[in-house]
C-alpha cells in the first residue's frame, strides 16, 4: 500500500487530529491560517482553535489575483500560471506559519485548502442553456502538500455542485455541525465579500436546516473605500458613517433579479460590483452623489439585502421557531458597526452576537470550516440532510500527497 494511504488511514481512526484550515475569501485582504484541532465528526465535531493568523496579500499579488478575478474575459496565460503560484504561496505561508508557531509539520494531520475563488458562475447567473452550476477556485492543492510535506485536501466545492447544489454556501456543514445548539433557533451570518446565513433550528433537525447567499457583504464597500480614499476598507464605517442614505439609488439597487430568485442562491462580485452600481446610478439618476452618501447608501444596501433575506427565508420555517432567533454575526463586516447596527435596526425581533461569543472567532469561522469539511472527507460518517436543496448530503475535498 501507498504509505501515504497507510498515514491516511491511520489519521483517519485517530481520537482527534489536527487541522489547517485555509480561507482566501472575496475580498483578496489575505490568507487566513487556523490550526484546530478537531475530535469527532458530523453533529459531535468539536473544534479548538490552537493557533490563527491573516496573511495579508500585498499590492502585487492582490493586483495579479484581479486580473483574473470575476472577470469574463483573461489572460489564459495568467490565469494558468497563477494556479500554480497561488498553491504554492499559500503552501509556502503555512509553513512559514508552522514554524512562528514552533509547530513540527509532522505533528500536523492534514492541511484543508479553499483556494482562490476566480469565478463563480451558478446557472441561474450564466444562463447557458445546458450548461451546468459551476465554480472555480484555483491553487494548486499539489503544491500546497509539497511545499508543507502535509497531506492537503482542496477543490471543496465540486463535489456540491456533482450532487446538485451551487457550490456554496459550504459554511452551513460547519455552522450545523459546530454551532448547532438544542432549544436555541439560530443564524450563523457571516458579512465577507459575500453576504451568507446559516439557519440552525433548535430542534436539531438537520433536515431543515437552511443557507443561502444574501448578495453583497463588503465587496462593494471595498471598491468604492479603495476608490475614495486609497485604503483597503471603510475602517469601522467612517466615511459611511458621515452620509446620508439616498432612498432613490438604495430602491435601485435592490431591484435585481438576483433578489427575487427562490432560496437557495449564491452570488458573486460577478454581479455585485462598481459596474452594477455605475449602470445602477445612472438609471436612478443619482451619479452626482457625494462618496460618503454613496458609501451610507452601499452599506445600507448591503444591510438590508442581507436583513431581507433572513426575514423571507425564516418564512419558511414554522412559526413556533420564528420566535426569539438568535443571530450570531462573523467575517470582516462583523467588525463594521454601521452595518451592524444598520441590520440589528432591521431585524427588530432577533438578538445578536458574534461566533466569537460562541468559542469561534469570527475572522477564523471560514477557515475552521475548510478544516471541518477536511475532517468530515476522511473520518466523517456521513449526516443525512434529508433532501434539503443547497444542502447535499456529501464529504467534500480531493486528497494531495506530498510525494
Ligand atoms: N474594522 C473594520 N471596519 C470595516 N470593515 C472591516 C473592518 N475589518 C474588516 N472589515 C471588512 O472585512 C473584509 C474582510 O472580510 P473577510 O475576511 O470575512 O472576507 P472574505 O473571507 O474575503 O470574504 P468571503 O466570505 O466573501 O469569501 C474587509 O475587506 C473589510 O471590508
Ligand atoms: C464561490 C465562493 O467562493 N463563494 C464564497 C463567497 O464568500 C461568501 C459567500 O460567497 C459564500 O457562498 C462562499 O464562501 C463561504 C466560505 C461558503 O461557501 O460558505
Amino acid at each position: 500500500m501507498n504509505p501515504q494511504l497507510q498515514r491516511l488511514y491511520q489519521l483517519a481512526q485517530k481520537p482527534e487530529r489536527r487541522i489547517i484550515g485555509l480561507m482566501s475569501g472575496t475580498s483578496l485582504d489575505g490568507l487566513d491560517v487556523a490550526l484546530c484541532r478537531v475530535t469527532g465528526d458530523g453533529p459531535q465535531t468539536r473544534v479548538i482553535i490552537e493557533h490563527f493568523t491573516t496573511v495579508s496579500y500585498d499590492d502585487a499579488f492582490k493586483d495579479s489575483i484581479r486580473a483574473v478575478f470575476a472577470k469574463k474575459q483573461v489572460d489564459f496565460e495568467h490565469l494558468t500560471v497563477l494556479n500554480e503560484q497561488i498553491g504554492r504561496r499559500h503552501g509556502q505561508w503555512v509553513a512559514d506559519c508552522l514554524r512562528v508557531w514552533n509547530v513540527p509539520a509532522d505533528s500536523v494531520d492534514l492541511v484543508a485548502s479553499h483556494g482562490q475563488t476566480v469565478y463563480h458562475a451558478p446557472q441561474k447567473q450564466h444562463q447557458r442553456p445546458g450548461y451546468p452550476n459551476a465554480t472555480l477556485q484555483i491553487g494548486d492543492g499539489d503544491h500546497i502538500a509539497v511545499e508543507t510535506g502535509i497531506i492537503t485536501l482542496s477543490d471543496f466545492r465540486q463535489r456540491h455542485i456533482a450532487h446538485g447544489g451551487e457550490g456554496a454556501p459550504l459554511a452551513v456543514y460547519g455552522d450545523y455541525f459546530v454551532f448547532s445548539q438544542a432549544g436555541e433557533n439560530r443564524i450563523l451570518l457571516n458579512m465577507g465579500g459575500i453576504a451568507n446565513f446559516t439557519y440552525l433550528p433548535g430542534s436539531l433537525d438537520a433536515s431543515v436546516v437552511f443557507t443561502t447567499d444574501t448578495g453583497p457583504g463588503n465587496t462593494l464597500l471595498d471598491a468604492y473605500a479603495r476608490q475614495f480614499t486609497g485604503k483597503p476598507y471603510d475602517e469601522n464605517g467612517q466615511l459611511a458613517a458621515s452620509g446620508q442614505v439616498n432612498n432613490a439609488l438604495l430602491s435601485a439597487l435592490l431591484d435585481h433579479p438576483f433578489f427575487v430568485q427562490p432560496f437557495p442562491k449564491t452570488t458573486g462580485p460577478e454581479v455585485f460590483n462598481s459596474d452594477y452600481v455605475r449602470d445602477t446610478r445612472q438609471r436612478s439618476q443619482t451619479a452626482d452623489l457625494g462618496p460618503e452618501d454613496l458609501m451610507a447608501t452601499l452599506t445600507q444596501f448591503s444591510a438590508k439585502s442581507i436583513a431581507q433575506a433572513i426575514q423571507q427565508a425564516l418564512g419558511n420555517v414554522p412559526a413556533a421557531d420564528r420566535t426569539a432567533m438568535h443571530v450570531y454575526m462573523s467575517g470582516g463586516g462583523a467588525h463594521n458597526p454601521v452595518l451592524t447596527k444598520a441590520i440589528e435596526a432591521l431585524l427588530p425581533g432577533c438578538t445578536f452576537a458574534k461566533t466569537d461569543d460562541l468559542g469561534i472567532a469570527g475572522d477564523a469561522k471560514e477557515a475552521v470550516l475548510f478544516a471541518v469539511l477536511a475532517n468530515e472527507c476522511v473520518a466523517g460518517l456521513g449526516t443525512s440532510f434529508g433532501n434539503r436543496q443547497g444542502v447535499p448530503s456529501v464529504s467534500m475535498g480531493k486528497i494531495s500527497f506530498t510525494k
